[in-house]
C-alpha cells in the first residue's frame, strides 16, 4: 500500500482488488464504529462487491453493527422494479442488506418505477436532508469518468434527477443484461451537488479501463467532460486506486 496526497485528495495505491475491498471495507468501518447513527452513500456496479463482501464477513465476526446505520443509494434505473435481477435493489439485497441487521425503514433507494419522478427525486433529496446529509459516500467511477449516473457534460449544480444513459455506460452494463437492447436507457441519480455535499468521499477504482478516467480525475482540469473531476474541489476524498486503475499517474 502507497499513501500520495494530490491536490488535497488522499490517494490510496493497493497492489489488487482483495486490497482495496479490504481497505475500502475498513474505512467504512471506522466511520460505522466511531458513528454508529452514520448516514452512509452506497454505490453498486462490480466494484463495491468485494467491499460488501468484507463488510458482510465483519458483521458475522460481530465487529460491526448496522442497527443505527441509515443508507441511501447513488442511483437506480428507470422502469426496473426491485424484484428484477438487474436493478440496485436487488444488487443491494444480494450483497449487502440482507446479510446485515440493517433496518428496512433505514433502506433508501431511488424508486425508478414511481410515475412522477420528478417527484420522487424531490422527495429523494427532501429524505437525505431529514437525514441530516451523508457522513460518507461511497463511489465508483465509469469508464467516461461518471459518478453515480452523472454522465459527461452534466451540470455540476444538479440534484438527484432523471439522467439519459451514455452508450458508453450502456455498453459497459449491458455485461449484466441480456443485451445492449435492453439495458434500461435512463435512471434516476443523485446530482453531482448531492454527492458533493456529503461530508466525506470514497472513491472505489479497480482496472485497467478505469487508468484514463482517474488520471483526468485527479490530474485533469475541473470540467463537466469528466463528472468526476469535479471531486479535486472537496475536502475530504479518499480515492483507493488498484495497481492497474493507477497505470497513468
Ligand atoms: O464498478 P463498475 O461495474 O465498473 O461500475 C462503475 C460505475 O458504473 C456504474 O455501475 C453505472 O454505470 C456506477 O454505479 C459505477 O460507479
Amino acid at each position: 500500500m502507497y499513501i500520495d496526497w494530490v491536490k488535497k485528495m488522499k490517494l490510496i495505491r493497493v497492489k489488487d482488488y482483495e486490497e482495496l475491498s479490504k481497505k475500502a471495507s475498513n474505512i467504512l468501518a471506522s466511520q460505522i464504529i466511531l458513528k454508529p447513527n452514520s448516514v452512509i452513500g452506497l454505490a453498486t456496479g462490480s466494484t463495491p462487491v468485494g467491499m460488501y463482501r468484507a463488510l458482510v464477513q465483519l458483521y458475522k465476526n460481530g465487529d460491526l453493527d448496522f442497527n443505527d446505520i441509515k443508507t441511501f443509494n447513488l442511483d437506480e434505473y428507470y422502469e426496473l422494479n426491485s424484484a428484477n435481477p438487474q436493478s440496485y435493489h436487488y444488487y443491494m439485497n444480494e450483497n449487502l442488506f440482507k446479510h446485515v441487521n440493517i433496518k428496512e425503514r433505514n433502506i433508501n433507494i431511488p424508486n425508478g418505477m414511481r410515475k412522477d419522478i420528478i417527484e420522487e427525486c424531490d422527495r429523494y433529496e427532501k429524505k437525505i436532508e431529514a437525514c441530516g446529509g451523508i457522513d460518507l459516500q461511497v463511489l465508483g467511477i465509469g469508464r467516461n469518468g461518471h459518478v453515480g449516473f452523472n454522465e459527461p457534460d452534466i451540470k455540476f449544480e444538479a440534484r438527484t434527477h432523471i439522467v439519459e444513459l451514455d452508450h458508453d455506460t450502456i455498453e459497459a452494463n449491458s455485461r449484466f443484461f441480456e443485451s445492449y437492447e435492453v439495458v434500461p436507457k435512463q435512471a434516476i441519480s443523485m446530482g453531482i451537488k448531492t454527492i458533493m455535499h456529503a461530508r466525506k468521499i470514497l472513491l472505489l477504482a479497480n482496472g485497467m479501463e478505469k487508468a484514463e478516467a482517474i488520471y483526468c480525475t485527479i490530474k485533469g482540469k475541473i470540467t463537466p467532460e469528466v463528472p468526476a473531476s469535479v471531486l479535486q474541489l472537496h475536502p475530504d476524498v479518499t480515492i483507493i486506486i488498484e495497481e492497474k486503475a493507477a497505470l497513468m499517474i
